[in-house]
């Protein structure tokens, strides 16, 4: 596939650029009136239209994308997207000034997904969890990591599992599956943390890692959920697998979760709309990678987390959408990048580079995706015509994606 007369390129990083720290994130380096080769669903070339060779130019089919832009993918590497029912309920309470905290205790929250999902057939998760993932494909992300935690039950996590494996096989996209068994304690755990983490440690994780059902392990750290020492035994069973930790770290609190997935070696910690000093002078010694989910705290109404001072510290800052039936109801990471610029004061390059090639980053797939660069994977999208770069995250709310390109090949849904 050649695409012509591209208004320009964006994304443009090194192939062995892996990840984005602090200012580097300022520079989305990009190709203006541009020219790209596509071959056996990788980037074969690209260029300028005044100096496009003859032999290329010559190719009977292309596609002319004249005042439009190409990017990469988007990377989401926070999503929940296996669930059984909406929450729409609790969306009232919230209406009403409910915390996230007072629904949870009131039988609403995670553990209402979880009686759900356990009801639910893997058929019937498959086919809506496909539903949403094809609606983000066509929002333009190219890649994706996928949480069990809706289980809580041994077979209802593989269950879930079983779910993200099935995706993995039939979507052209790359999937990232990651156990969150350690989301929520069941009812019947209530007064027995040490049962359930038992359960998950000497029963879960064996037949998951028999089965190779997760990439990573990840745990809810946070009060009234998983403690810090319960956080640190979960965690280190996971290792034993070979899982690395992604972990839910300072949503509603600051809570020691960062300076455990830290000591942990984690690929990243999420949320962290709470934080202190102390979280970034953990974080500046570390390897991992700062997820930033901004429709979480936009539809819970708690604060945005402090993006430009994890930025001026240096650190990796990634950006996911966290779509999930109880705090983002949403896959759409063009809002999240919106929300980015908006509500974060990150500046468009910043937030583009955050949740193309840093999201890559944190599902460990940087190597192939999260840029344009010469033999990396060629899952794009083209815009509408437009007139910057920054109208993207402008026109919050609007569609300004055209035609998305996975693989090399267009991608209708
Ligand atoms: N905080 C924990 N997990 C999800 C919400 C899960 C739910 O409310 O169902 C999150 O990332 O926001
Ligand atoms: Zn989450």
């Amino acid at each position: 596939m050649l695409i012509t007369n591209i208004k320009a390129l964006i994304g443009l990083h090194l192939k062995d650029t892996l990840v984005l720290r602090g200012n580097n994130l300022d520079h989305l380096p990009i190709l203006e009136n541009a020219w790209l080769l596509i071959e056996d669903g990788l980037i074969k070339d690209f260029g300028k239209m005044d100096s496009i060779p003859s032999h290329i130019s010559n190719l009977s089919s292309h596609i002319s994308a004249e005042g439009r832009y190409i990017f990469p993918s988007w990377c989401d590497s926070h999503t929940h997207i296996v669930f059984a029912a909406s929450r729409e309920e609790e969306f009232a309470m919230k209406i009403q000034g409910k915390s996230y905290e007072e629904i949870a205790a009131a039988g609403g929250g995670i553990l209402n997904s979880a009686n759900k999902l356990q009801k639910a057939s893997e058929d019937e998760l498959f086919e809506s969890a496909s539903l949403r993932l094809k609606q983000m494909i066509l929002q333009g992300t190219g890649a994706v990591e996928i949480k069990s935690g809706y289980g809580l039950t041994t077979q209802s996590e593989i269950k879930m599992l079983r779910v993200i494996r099935r995706l993995k096989d039939q979507f052209p996209i790359p999937i990232k599956a990651t156990f969150l068994a350690a989301h929520a304690y069941p009812a019947e755990f209530k007064n027995n943390h040490q049962g359930y983490i038992d359960l998950i440690i000497n029963e879960m994780l064996p037949q998951i890692a028999e089965e190779k059902l997760a990439d990573y392990i990840d745990v809810f750290c946070e009060k009234g959920f998983f403690s810090v020492e319960e956080t640190d035994q979960v965690l280190k069973a996971g290792a034993k697998y070979g899982l690395k930790p992604k972990v839910h770290a300072n949503q509603l609190s600051v809570s020691g979760a960062v300076e455990v997935s830290v000591q942990n070696s984690a690929i990243s910690v999420d949320h962290l709309e709470e934080s202190n000093e102390e979280t970034i002078r953990t974080l500046r010694n570390a390897d991992t990678i700062v997820t930033l989910l901004p429709s979480c705290s936009f539809y819970l109404g708690i604060p945005f987390a402090d993006a430009k001072n994890f930025i001026k510290a240096n650190l990796p800052v990634a950006l996911a959408t966290d779509y999930n039936p109880g705090s983002t109801p949403s896959g759409n990471m063009n809002f999240v990048v919106s929300l980015a610029c908006i509500k974060m004061k990150m500046f468009p390059e910043q937030a583009i580079n955050a949740a193309t090639l840093n999201g890559a980053a944190a599902m460990e797939m940087s190597e192939d995706y999260g840029s344009i660069a010469v033999g990396k994977k060629a899952n794009l999208f083209i815009t509408k015509p437009m007139p910057s770069i920054a109208y993207l995250p402008y026109s919050f709310g609007e569609m300004q994606i055209e035609t998305v390109i996975l693989n090399g090949e267009i991608y209708n849904g």
